[in-house]
């Protein structure tokens, strides 16, 4: 298990089957790879782009596809160009982003980033939402706000309010509920964009649920509106638990902080006795965290009443019980972890 590995680690930035490809690159553009991966056909590559005008930043992009189109066991080649914050002209400005991501579908991300920005909420924080799963956006239901519909003001984006003091924005709100969104990379990307540089007036946090896994809406969120800081969600078995790693790895190799891992799912809440029990093992995250050294954030069980809620549109973090309270003590390390890394 790596991290950052090949980008940070080696000095020459190139690795897991990435190295061929780089002396294939334009000189300029080989001496700017932070990462460069090669996995099932899928070169993915992270440039240093500080400095670079908008013109220069997309030649040296073209330049890098052409270069590595038809390349050995290239299928298709994937570039983000990461910018100086202070360079990077092209970035929306706003709320801090904290990102929720997963390595893995299914994992409960999107309950978790819905109940962490009520949690915060619900500590003073002013949060907004945005539902980064453009394919299979959840955060409608998940905050009650479904069959509502995003308007716009001078060119920008309206956030949905919903009742948990959190505004939001998914396609859920501009599409009809249950209808697939079958988008590709730059309408994907642009949609992504809209939904971030939205008018989140006065927000000083945006919590963003990401699609499980590493593709193009991450690379654009990397690229475009870098994250202050990433929450990785996994389930407690060692599959999911190794998908974490890789998610990860992506937020490491964009220099993007990693504030901890939550294990999500970990342990079962009987919902006539209370009593909890461990069907899939205990304290896997935690280890796993330990090992890739970073902060474990805690524990979400199991807990029908999690899934019932969520379904009905009322965060379980909005209420009074246990679980609200282990959603509160995770907004609660995150808070703190935003306020001294300002
Ligand atoms: N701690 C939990 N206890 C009980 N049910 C949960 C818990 N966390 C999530 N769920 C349920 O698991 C299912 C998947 O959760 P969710 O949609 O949040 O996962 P996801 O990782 O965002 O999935 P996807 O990758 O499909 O977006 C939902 O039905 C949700 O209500």
């Amino acid at each position: 298990m790596t991290i950052g590995g090949a980008g940070t680690g080696d000095g020459d930035g190139a690795g897991d089957g990435g190295e061929g490809l780089k002396a294939l690159l334009p000189q300029e553009a080989a001496q700017r790879v932070q990462s460069l991966r090669l996995v099932e056909g899928t070169a993915t590559l992270v440039l240093d782009a500080s400095g670079l005008p908008p013109a220069g930043r997309a030649a040296m992009e073209a330049g890098v596809r052409t270069a590595l189109q038809g390349a050995p066991g290239v299928v298709q080649v994937r570039v983000a160009m990461m910018a100086d914050k202070a360079l990077d002209t092209g970035a929306p400005k706003g709320p801090r982003i904290v990102a929720v991501g997963s390595g893995k579908g299914g994992v409960g991300k999107s309950t978790l980033a819905a109940n962490l920005a009520v949690a915060l909420a619900r500590a003073g924080r002013r949060v907004g939402l945005v539902d980064a799963d453009i394919h299979g956006p959840s955060q409608a239901r998940l905050l009650g706000t479904e069959g509502r519909r995003a308007t716009a003001h001078e060119g920008k984006l309206v956030p949905v309010e919903s009742r948990w003091g959190v505004p939001a924005l998914s396609m859920a709100h501009f599409s009809q509920t249950g209808q697939a969104i079958a988008w590709r990379g730059p309408k994907i990307s642009g949609a992504l964009l809209q939904l971030v540089d939205a008018h989140w007036d006065g927000a000083e946090v945006l919590v963003v649920d990401l699609p499980p896994g590493t593709g193009d809406v991450q690379l654009t969120m990397l690229q475009r509106c870098p994250p202050a800081g990433a929450v990785i969600v996994s389930t407690p078995q060692d599959l999911a638990l190794l998908d974490a790693a890789r998610a990860v790895e992506l937020f490491a190799q964009s220099k993007v902080p990693v504030i901890g891992l939550v294990e999500n799912m970990a342990g079962y809440v009987c919902p006539h006795c209370g009593e909890r029990s461990d069907p899939f093992g205990a304290g896997g995250a935690e280890a796993a965290a330990r090992d890739m050294g970073l902060p474990f954030l805690g524990r979400i069980p199991l807990d029908i009443a999690i899934r019932r809620e969520g379904d009905a549109g009322t965060p379980t973090a909005a209420g009074d019980g246990p679980q609200a309270a282990a959603f509160a003590e995770l907004a609660r390390q995150v808070g703190r972890w935003l306020d001294e890394h300002p």
